[in-house]
């Protein structure tokens, strides 16, 4: 198949382009195959689908001891909490936007973060995701709130995008940008963002200081089929683009109760200690960083 042909997923309405590369296929396989238990699970708490974790400090008191019947459902409840708080904090760092923009989620799974932008804006959302299943589902669910006018994905390379230069107001990836190039991904940025809007990214890195990426980061690596980029890259991406940080967040510390918690849950997926090792040992950072249009 070339790059101009479009073929339509199994069951569903999304038009999905060929894959820009082998290694694109692979990830849209990848999140069309997707099937953890912890994803639904958590999303079921409130109607919030997330693919990514959590910060701030677990709420012990309302979680009980192990033995009440109801410790697990709290113990989802609360893990979904924080990944939701997760997003907050995002979108705290986009500025001030209004309900005339246009916000753009590059790497948007399953659309909670989408959802969650515009009942706090009012804005328009575009999401792209390579996996036709997350876009189906992100409109699926934007219909059922009545919101699909507001809040749209599609399958598309964020990479290469359809939107006009300059539309957004904001733009963002949430734990999105390490499947792609960053010098590719802040060049997409900049063009889509107009002067003066705010892209911000959540993030892990593996920390320059430490030296390379060690064993726990090519171990998430392995799990998640990605490509895990160091600090030093997302500034240098970013400086070469246009985009000046102006705030740049370690929420490595903010993450690790989210982790503890996680590792106790009937719901561990198997990389909890990779993650909970390597935020101890120093070689990996959970990062927000902000930056400006300029
Ligand atoms: C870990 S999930 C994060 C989902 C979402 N940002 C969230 O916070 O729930 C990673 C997402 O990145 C998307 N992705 C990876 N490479 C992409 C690319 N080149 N273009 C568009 N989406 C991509 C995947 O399809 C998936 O939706
Ligand atoms: C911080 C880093 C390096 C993230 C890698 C990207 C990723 C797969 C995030 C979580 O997705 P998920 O919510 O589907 O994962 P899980 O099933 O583990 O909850
Ligand atoms: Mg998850």
């Amino acid at each position: 198949m070339t790059s101009t042909e479009f073929t339509t997923a199994d069951a569903t309405s999304t038009f999905v382009p060929a894959p820009a590369t082998p290694y694109q296929g692979d990830i849209a396989r990848y999140w069309n195959n997707e099937a953890r238990p912890v994803n639904l699970r958590l999303g079921d708490v409130d109607g919030l689908y997330h693919h990514h974790y959590g910060i701030g400090a677990v709420d012990h008191a309302s979680l009980g001891t192990p033995e009440d019947s109801e410790y697990e459902k709290k113990l989802i409840a609360e893990l979904h909490r924080l990944e939701s708080a997760q997003a907050e904090v995002l979108l705290d760092h986009l500025g001030p936007i209004g309900p005339d923009d246009t916000l753009m989620d590059a790497g948007c799974g399953r659309g909670g973060s989408m959802v969650m932008a515009h009942q706090r804006f009012g804005c328009k959302v575009e999401g792209v995701t390579l996996s036709a299943k997350q876009a189906d589902f992100a409109n699926r669910r934007a219909g059922e709130l009545d919101i699909e006018n507001h809040v749209h994905a599609r399958v598309c390379n964020m990479l290469d995008t359809p939107f006009e230069t300059g539309q957004m107001a904001g733009s963002w990836n949430n734990e999105s940008s390490m499947y792609v190039d960053l010098h590719d991904l802040m060049a997409e940025h900049s063009r889509v963002l107009a002067t003066g809007g705010r892209y911000v990214t959540i993030t892990g890195c593996w920390n320059p200081k430490y030296g390379q990426p060690s064993k726990w980061v090519s171990q998430i690596n392995a799990h998640f089929e990605c490509n895990i980029h160091s600090r030093r890259e997302y500034l240098r991406a970013m400086a070469d683009n246009r985009l000046v940080p102006n705030a740049v967040v370690d929420l490595t510390a903010a993450t690790l109760p989210y982790w503890e918690l996680r590792a106790t849950s009937s719901l561990v997926t198997g990389i909890e200690e990779a993650f909970i090792e390597s935020y101890k040992d120093g070689s990996f950072q959970y990062l927000l960083i902000a930056a400006d249009r300029v």
